[in-house]
Order: structure tokens, then C-alpha cells, then sequence
């Protein structure tokens, strides 16, 4: 069997684990909250309704801290845990575990000084609640949540907001499906201007969820009584009306013990002449047992949904820590490897975009096919060969002599000049390389999941490979200089081999006069020679570029990107590796959350199933 005790006090446990874990009703929280999940008794009313001494009465202790202004100024989390009969009371704070405090007095002085803790001495409210278990046998099994008094106006001292701010923090209790609200309001004022009323309705208009508790009958004027309340009819609720009687200031300043002032209620009731037929369902014992029984009713009815809902939570916690990444090991070995594992796979991904798979890699081929050629095509060789440059140079060439038969000079001149000009594009190809390379090692940097933990390693692993991809380029302009260079240091001798018999064939008259070789249609024939000579080596350098390109920067990229990298690794110590793996502090931040959560919500579920086997 499941026993009250087992159902509530389980809860009580599962609430103390969520305040230390800072899950509380009214604290804003990126996680969904557990302690929203379970049920919960909130008391609220307005200053002066009662409440304090309402909740003593129920605990049978004075132990609230006394005073004018707002003295609740954060939630009290109240479990109550019946004792054995003729066992000591005491009481236990969460945040003071070790200590037994048996003396009330000096629980109302710890209750006023850990409020004090966090709020300062300003009198600002906090959410952060305080958790006070009583033991007694002089109490049922529940928990309470006395919530700072409603007010209509701040007193000196306070801040303007203060007034706001309770009622924003009352409703972000009661507002929550899970809450049961206690309302407290006094008698002697009308039931339709009470403060907790007024919030009750909003947040649970068709009272199924509210308790009506009406304090200080006997300060109603003589020959009224609250039985239209108290009987449902002024304002219905699902749940009875109860009324109260507590002590008056007079009995307060005398003193007087509560357990005798619990007796003199109920004498009151059974004494009344208009409450006495209701005498078994008022006053603050029968509310006590009321709200412990439907506390525990509730619970059992929501076990099954907050373990379903536990049980989501803790799939969804593992899943976000899997994202994360499970924290570092600490021995140097396991964060080499580590340090390894998140080298490969970026480069995995890197590759991908070189050899597809991922876009990218075809903009390198973009390069070969469109902008080499392009440039090519621009290049002034029409200028370099024009007419009059043609002559120039060819006489330069020759000097003071012209030349008899085929201006050697000129032509290699001619040829030369046109050959320095591949540099241009032959360098501007390796640096357009450099550049998608260099793109595709950000992208790649971006798209390594693993990376996103390490900013220190991903710097380094993007200062690494662009340090490389700068030396493949050196490396590469190297090669593709010298293959322009060699173009012009050995020319194709066939070609000009099988010219002149062409240009016989096709000039006709071997017998032509001599003149005409420094006429103009010599040197327009010796510049289409060269042009053609130089569209030649064009079309050779047009494809040879690309393959050194490939082979100094594509390749390597793909074969040694880290090389280097991990020869410095290998170097490293452990001190060292573990800067590598130096965590985004959020990030780490979040993972010590998230598992600080997920540990909660399996002890929960824990305690849940302990509960279970019980029964
Ligand atoms: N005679 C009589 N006096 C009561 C009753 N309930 C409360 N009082 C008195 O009303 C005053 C306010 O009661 P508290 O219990 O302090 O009310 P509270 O709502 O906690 O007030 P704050 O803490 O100021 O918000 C005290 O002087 C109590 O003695 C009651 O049922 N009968």
C-alpha cells in the first residue's frame, strides 16, 4: 500500500532535489521545470488576512517571522512530516542540513535572516524559495507554500515596484495548472474585494483548484455571520469553504500557546450558534487534514504523467548531452586522442568538399575551365604583335646590321616578350585556388559538429591549414612560373622547322626581290608566326597549369592539410593538450546544467519507482 506519508513526503523529496538544483515554481529557467510538474499547496492572501497565523495554527507553533511591511519576502517551502506521538518537534532548514533547530523562536530568527541572505536588507522580494521541514506529532503530512502577502501600496523603505513585483511572482505560483491555492480572506471585509479571491478567479475560474478559507469570524459585527460564504453561496467553489478562528493580537501578545488556541477554536465552533452544525468541517485542524487528503488524492492521480513526463525529459536531457559532447578525460593519452578524433574529422569533411559530396570542390574546376582560359584569351598579344611593334623589335634585334635571312633575334625576342606575359594568368589561377581552398577550410571548420566544443583547437586547426595552404602556394607559383619560364628557354623547334617551307608553299616566287623581306608583309608574316607559335604554347600551358596546380595545392591540401600540425602535437604535453580542448565556458556551462538536471530527474524517477514497489 501507498501511504500518504510515502506519496507526499516523496514529493517534498523531489522538490528539496529541484531547489537545489535552482528548479523553483517561480524562477525563470531554460529548462522545463520538474517542480512545475508536481502538485503543490500555494498559500496566498492579502497583509493582515490571516495567514501567518493560519499556517502556525496548522503547524501548531508560532515560527513565522512578525513585523510590519512585507515581512514574506520569499516563498517558504513548509513540509510538514507527522511524527510519532509524544516524539520532540523539530524543525530542519535545506540550507542549514546538518542542524536540529528545537527551538521555534530561533527558527523565525533563521527564517528572517536567510530571507535577509538574498533579498539584502532592501526588502526586495526573491524567488528563491526557503525549505523548512517540521517534524511533529502535532501535524499532518503536507507541504505548504506561504507566497509574501498581496498589497495595494508600498510602505517607506520599499521599492514603488514592490507591489508589482509580489503579484507577478504570487501569480507565477498559482497560475500553474499543478498549484493548489490556498486563499486566505478575513471575514470582517467583503469576500468580493478580497485580494486572494480576486487572483483565484483569474487563475482558476471555475474553482477547481482553489480553497476557500475564511479567518476572523469572530470579528465579525454582532449579528452577522459568513454562512453565505462558508455554505457556497456568495462565492462557489468545488472544494468546501473553510472557516478559521485564530488567536487575536491580545492572545498573540499574551502568548498563548497554539495548541491551546487550536482548542479554543474548536470550542468556538462546536459552541456557535451559527457555525455549529458546521462544526466538524471548520477550523485550522479539519483544514489541515483536508488539504493533506487532497493533496495526496492529487498526487496519485498525476504519478503517472510526471513519470511520463520525467521519463521524456531524461531522453531528451541524454540526447542534448550526446550533442554536447560527453566532458574530457583526463589523462593525456585519452585527449591526444580526442584531439586526433576531432582533427579527422574535420578533415574528413574537408575532403568531402574537394572530391564532392559536399559543394565547393567544383569551383576549383571553375577556375581551369572558365577564368584560365578566359585570362588567356585577354592576354595583348594583338598589341605585342602589332605591325609596328613587330618592326621595332625586329630592328632592335638586328642593331646596325639587318638581318639577311630570318630575323633569329627578332624572334626570339618577339616569342620571349609574349611568353612573360603567361605569368599573369598562370599566378592569378594558383591564387584563385588558394581561395576556394582556403573557403572550403572555413566551411569545413563550420560543419565539423566536434569542433563547435573546442574554440581554442578549431583556431588552431584554422591557423594550421591556412599556414599550409599559404606554403602550397608559394610552392605552386614556383611551378607554374618555371613552367612558363621553360616555355621560353627552349623553343619547339619543329615548329619553325616546318615554316618557311609553308610559307614557300605558300608565298609562291622563290624569286621574289630581296627588298620585300623588310617589307610589310615580312613582318606581318613574322608576327602571325609568332602568334601562332605563341596560341601554341597557350594551348599547352592552358592545360598544364591545372595539373600543377593540383599538384601542389589540391593534393597536398588533401594529403597534408594537418601534417605539420600533428608533428607539433606530437610534442605536446598534457598541460598542453588540455588548452587544446579548452572548452566554450557556455558550453560547459550547459553540459554541467544539463547533467545536473539529468541527474535530478533520474534520482525523481528513482524515488517514483521506490514508491511503486510498495505498494
Ligand atoms: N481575532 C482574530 N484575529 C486574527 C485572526 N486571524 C488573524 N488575526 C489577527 O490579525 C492580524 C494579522 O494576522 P497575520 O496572521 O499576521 O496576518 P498575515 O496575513 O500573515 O499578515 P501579514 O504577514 O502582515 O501579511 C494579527 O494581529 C492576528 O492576531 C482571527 O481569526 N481572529
Amino acid at each position: 500500500m501507498t501511504t500518504m506519508e510515502s506519496l507526499i513526503g516523496l514529493v517534498n523529496r523531489i522538490q528539496r532535489a529541484c531547489t537545489v538544483l535552482g528548479d523553483y515554481g517561480g524562477g525563470d529557467n531554460t529548462f522545463s521545470s520538474l517542480w512545475e510538474a508536481l502538485p503543490s499547496v500555494a498559500v496566498v492572501g492579502g497583509q493582515s488576512s490571516g495567514k501567518s497565523s493560519v499556517l502556525e495554527s496548522i503547524v501548531g507553533r508560532d515560527f513565522l517571522p512578525r513585523g510590519s511591511g512585507i515581512v514574506t519576502r520569499r516563498p517558504l517551502v513548509l513540509q510538514l512530516h507527522k511524527t510519532d506521538e509524544g516524539s520532540q518537534e523539530y524543525a530542519e532548514f535545506l540550507h542549514l542540513p546538518k542542524r536540529r533547530f528545537t527551538d521555534f523562536g530561533a527558527v523565525r530568527n533563521e527564517i528572517q535572516e536567510e530571507t535577509d541572505r538574498i533579498t539584502g536588507k532592501t526588502k526586495q522580494i526573491s524567488p528563491v524559495p526557503i525549505h523548512l521541514s517540521i517534524y511533529s506529532p502535532n501535524v499532518v503530512n503536507l507541504t505548504l507554500i506561504d507566497l509574501p502577502g498581496l498589497t495595494k501600496v508600498a510602505i517607506e523603505g520599499q521599492p514603488e515596484t514592490i507591489v508589482d513585483d509580489i503579484e507577478t511572482m504570487v501569480r507565477s505560483y498559482v497560475e500553474k495548472p499543478n498549484c493548489i491555492i490556498l486563499a486566505i480572506s478575513p471575514a470582517n471585509q467583503d469576500i468580493a474585494t478580497s485580494d486572494a479571491m480576486k487572483l483565484a478567479r483569474e487563475v482558476d475560474p471555475s474553482g477547481d483548484r482553489t480553497f476557500g478559507v475564511l479567518t476572523k469570524l469572530d470579528l465579525m459585527d454582532k449579528g452577522t455571520n459568513a454562512l453565505d460564504v462558508l455554505e457556497g453561496r456568495s462565492y462557489r467553489l468545488q472544494q468546501p469553504w473553510v472557516g478559521i478562528v485564530n488567536r487575536s493580537q491580545a492572545d498573540i501578545n499574551k502568548n498563548v500557546d497554539m495548541i491551546v488556541a487550536r482548542r479554543k477554536e474548536r470550542e468556538y465552533f462546536a459552541t456557535s450558534p451559527d457555525y455549529g452544525h458546521l462544526a466538524s468541517k471548520m477550523g485550522s485542524e479539519y483544514l489541515a487534514k483536508l488539504l493533506s487528503q487532497h493533496l495526496e488524492s492529487v498526487i496519485r492521480s498525476r504519478i503517472p504523467s510526471i513519470t511520463s513526463s520525467i521519463n521524456k525529459t531524461i531522453d531528451e536531457l541524454e540526447s542534448e548531452m550526446d550533442h554536447l559532447g560527453r566532458p574530457i578525460a583526463l589523462d593525456a593519452g585519452a585527449q591526444l586522442y580526442t584531439v586526433l578524433e576531432v582533427c579527422r574529422a574535420f578533415e574528413r569533411i574537408f575532403k568531402e568538399h574537394l572530391d564532392g559530396g559536399r559543394p565547393g570542390g567544383d569551383r576549383i574546376y571553375g577556375v581551369f575551365d572558365n577564368q584560365l582560359p578566359a585570362a588567356l584569351k585577354k592576354l595583348p598579344f594583338d598589341r605585342h604583335l602589332s605591325l609596328q611593334n613587330v618592326r621595332r623589335v625586329v630592328s632592335e634585334a638586328d642593331g646596325y646590321q639587318p638581318h639577311l635571312i630570318a630575323p633569329e633575334q627578332g624572334y626570339r625576342r618577339l616569342i620571349e616578350g609574349a611568353l612573360n606575359y603567361f605569368r599573369g594568368p598562370a599566378e592569378a589561377s594558383v591564387d584563385a585556388v588558394h581561395f576556394v581552398l582556403k573557403e572550403l577550410v572555413r566551411k569545413s571548420i563550420g560543419e565539423t559538429q566536434e569542433l563547435k566544443r573546442f574554440p581554442t583547437l578549431q583556431a588552431d586547426i584554422a591557423a594550421a591549414s591556412n599556414e599550409a595552404l599559404e606554403r602550397f602556394r608559394d610552392e605552386s607559383k614556383k611551378t607554374v612560373v618555371r613552367l612558363v619560364d621553360m616555355e621560353s628557354s627552349y623553343l619547339t623547334v619543329d615548329f619553325f622547322r616546318k615554316l618557311p617551307q609553308e610559307v614557300e608553299n605558300k608565298g609562291g616566287n622563290p624569286q621574289a626581290p630581296v627588298t620585300d623581306r623588310y617589307g610589310e608583309g615580312h613582318f606581318r608574316r613574322i608576327g602571325s608566326n609568332v602568334s601562332s607559335y605563341v596560341g601554341m604554347v597557350s594551348d599547352t600551358l592552358k592545360n598544364t597549369i591545372p595539373k600543377a596546380v593540383v599538384f601542389c595545392q589540391v593534393k597536398e591540401a588533401k594529403q597534408s592539410l594537418l601534417t605539420r600540425f600533428y608533428t607539433q602535437l606530437g610534442k605536446k604535453e598534457g598541460k598542453q593538450l588540455l588548452q587544446l580542448l579548452d572548452e566554450d565556458p557556455a558550453l560547459m556551462e550547459r553540459r554541467q546544467q544539463c547533467a545536473k538536471r539529468l541527474e535530478l530527474y533520474k534520482a525523481a524517477r528513482d524515488e517514483i519507482d521506490s514508491v511503486s514497489w510498495t505498494r
